[in-house]
């Protein structure tokens, strides 16, 4: 199964789909767009929460960040008054360090994620949406600013007027992106932001009319008239979309060919008896491994 995924509601969803499904059935294409440099060094948050996913290392409290990990680097900088944006857990800082060097070194970010996933011995193949950098902007009354600014640094507090994918339309699909497109005819759309998680990649030029010839399942991240976490519902209403699952469909468009709504979503369920692709209902919440496991199982059948 191909997975396109951000780096909370979907791979809250993979935690499940990896016990009923071989490691080596599942690739994930990653979003690229939140990445930032940080003192010399690339965070590539979403990718990084998956390889940590899938090694096992991942503090799943906050969904990002290695667990039990330090911070004596972060605090050696910021002592010195080198505050960082986003605070760097020691053993993270280390895969940044061998991302980063690898890239210097001519490393695409696809050959780089792949080196530091053989490393980590995970058999799934975790590819970022592009090897071309996409930065995503968010305008706010003070000005724009990078999404991380935004999210870490202003805690997603600040009214939003606008959000732009910066150089979204000089990137291309990473070529082992391509590879997997061609031979994947089932394609999950999980639960992640639409704009800033699955919005870049679905925005990659080529991507939507590829999806088309695809059977593609989406789970909505919102609930009724809210997102289940995050920024998501600003960054919608932002773009002129209703905050809803209703809005997630017209999001992502004609590429649906099924929408998986939760049981408690009357809202989305009722704005939803007409639409173009197939609804189906279940519970999305994923509180805990059992439940995401459910979740992915019904999203498998879904594929059936
Ligand atoms: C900041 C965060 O971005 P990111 O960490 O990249 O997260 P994602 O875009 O992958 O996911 C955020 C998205 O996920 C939805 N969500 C979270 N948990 C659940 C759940 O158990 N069920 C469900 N149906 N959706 C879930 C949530 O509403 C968010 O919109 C970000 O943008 O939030
Ligand atoms: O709220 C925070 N999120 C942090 N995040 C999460 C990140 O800002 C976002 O949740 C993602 O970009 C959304 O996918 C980090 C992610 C990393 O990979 C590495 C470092 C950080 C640091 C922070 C942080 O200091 N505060
Ligand atoms: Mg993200």
């Amino acid at each position: 199964m191909l997975i396109f995924s951000g780096g909370t509601g979907t791979p809250k969803l993979i935690e499940g789909l990896r016990n009923i499904l071989p490691e080596e059935e599942i690739t994930i294409v990653v979003n690229t767009a939140e990445d930032m440099w940080v003192s010399g060094n690339l965070v590539t948050p979403d990718l990084d929460t998956l390889l940590y996913l899938f090694s096992g290392k991942l503090d799943t409290a906050k969904w990002w960040g290695i667990k039990n990990d330090t911070f004596m680097t972060s605090d050696a900088l910021r002592s010195l008054g080198h505050d960082e944006i986003m605070r760097l857990g020691d053993q993270d800082r280390a895969t940044n360090i061998m991302r980063s060097d690898l890239l210097r070194a001519g490393y695409s970010l696809t050959k780089a994620t792949k080196k530091l996933a053989g490393a980590l011995g995970i058999r799934s193949a975790i590819l970022p949406m592009s090897d071309d950098p996409v930065k995503t902007m968010i305008t706010t009354s003070s000005g724009k600013v990078h999404f991380q600014e935004f999210w870490v640094k202003e805690h997603g507090k600040p009214e939003v007027l606008e959000v732009v994918q910066e150089d979204i339309e000089k990137a291309s699909i990473a070529p082992d992106v391509l590879e997997a497109l061609e031979k994947e005819d089932h394609v999950l759309i999980g639960p992640s932001n639409p704009i800033t998680s699955i919005g870049p990649i679905l925005a990659l030029q080529g991507m939507k009319e590829l999806l088309k010839k695809k059977k593609v399942v989406a789970v909505s991240p919102i609930i009724g008239k809210e997102p289940v976490s995050g920024p998501a519902g600003k960054l919608m209403a932002a773009r002129g979309l209703e905050v809803s699952s209703a809005g997630v469909v017209d999001c992502y468009g004609d590429i649906l060919d099924i929408m998986i709504l939760d049981e408690r979503d009357e809202y989305g369920i009722s704005a939803l008896k007409n639409a173009a692709c197939k609804i189906l209902i279940t519970d999305t919440l994923m509180k805990n491994a059992d439940k995401s496991t459910a979740l992915a199982r019904f999203v498998v059948e879904a594929f059936t």
